[in-house]
């Protein structure tokens, strides 16, 4: 039953003082699937990202990551070690790149851990020993690897400042796959993206998730994203889950459309919203 399943969020709650951010909220994410999380501004999206990543620790409920060699239960763990050795890998709503470093440097920075831990936290690194210069070599080929993969290969030295925003956008995903993650959570990836960007973007998550056979989990309000690559749609409102399906049947729920319109009858989805959820201007 488990076999194909990457994450479990059970009962998963988190409250800030006397506001409930997120309410008893169960869902699955599978391998191999990319999993979207949308849902109205304020709606507790990223509170589940920080759950997630040890940023929070929850309220109540249970994380399990399926990881290659077992499940771990992440809301037990340092947060540290989540990404670490558990296999979460993030980015962020706001690119958060090592600007002054070139592209290849903030790849082979992700892979700080691994290459300490190689280099016995220094001393093979400070030797040479050959253990240290071949996970050396494997932080180069990775990091190379993912360059190829996001197109920017050639910009390898350029200061990753420098790049134009959806570039920068890339390579945070970059960098997030160096680590080999099991799960891959991306807060916003399209946001100030061009819809030329948008596209590669798409390609790109499709690939990671075809290629890599991981899970990927997607909070996106551009609906173009959302409907074109999720598998599988979940719906937050008010910290409350109100829908979970695959996107056709998400985006024809009455009670999503209510999420995004609102209680009053008289209002009316902005064109580009109503667009982008596929709706019938004359129903
Ligand atoms: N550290 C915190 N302390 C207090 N309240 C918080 C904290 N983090 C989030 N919140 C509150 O929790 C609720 C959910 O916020 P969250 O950022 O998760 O929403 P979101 O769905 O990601 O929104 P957006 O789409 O605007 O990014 C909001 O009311 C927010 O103000």
């Amino acid at each position: 039953m488990t076999d194909n399943v990457q994450l479990e969020v059970e009962h998963l709650t988190m409250r800030f003082g006397g506001l409930v951010a997120i309410d008893n909220l169960s869902f699955t994410a599978r391998k191999r699937e990319i999993t979207a999380i949308i849902g109205p501004n304020g709606a507790g999206k990223t509170t589940v990202f920080n759950c997630l990543t040890g940023f929070y620790v929850p309220t109540e409920g249970r994380l399990t990551l399926y990881a290659n060699d077992g499940p771990r239960l992440l809301e037990r763990m340092e947060g540290f070690r989540i990404p670490r050795n558990n296999g979460v890998a993030r980015t962020f709503q706001n690119i958060r790149l090592f600007t002054g470093m070139t592209v290849l440097e903030n790849l082979v920075v992700a892979q700080h851990n691994q290459l300490m831990e190689a280099s016995a936290f220094s001393l093979a690194g400070l030797f040479n020993l050959g253990r240290y210069t071949s996970a050396e070599k494997e932080a180069l080929e990775t990091a190379k690897f993912w360059l190829n993969k996001v197109g920017l290969y050639e910009q390898a030295d350029w200061n990753a400042g420098n790049l134009p925003y959806g570039s920068q956008r890339r390579l945070e995903i970059a960098r997030a796959m160096c680590v080999n993650p099991s799960l891959l959570c991306l807060d916003e990836p399209a946001a100030g993206l061009n819809p030329r960007e948008s596209a590669e973007l798409n390609v790109l998550l499709q690939s990671i998730r075809d290629d890599q056979g991981i899970g990927l989990l997607l909070i996106e309000h551009d609906m173009s994203v959302v409907m074109k690559i999720s598998d599988h749609v979940i719906v937050l409102d008010y910290g409350k889950k109100i829908a979970d399906g695959n996107p056709e049947a998400v985006k024809n729920d009455p009670a999503v459309i209510r999420a995004y319109l609102g209680e009053d009858e008289d209002d009316e989805l902005p064109p580009e919203v109503a667009a982008d959820l596929h709706l019938d201007p004359n129903a």
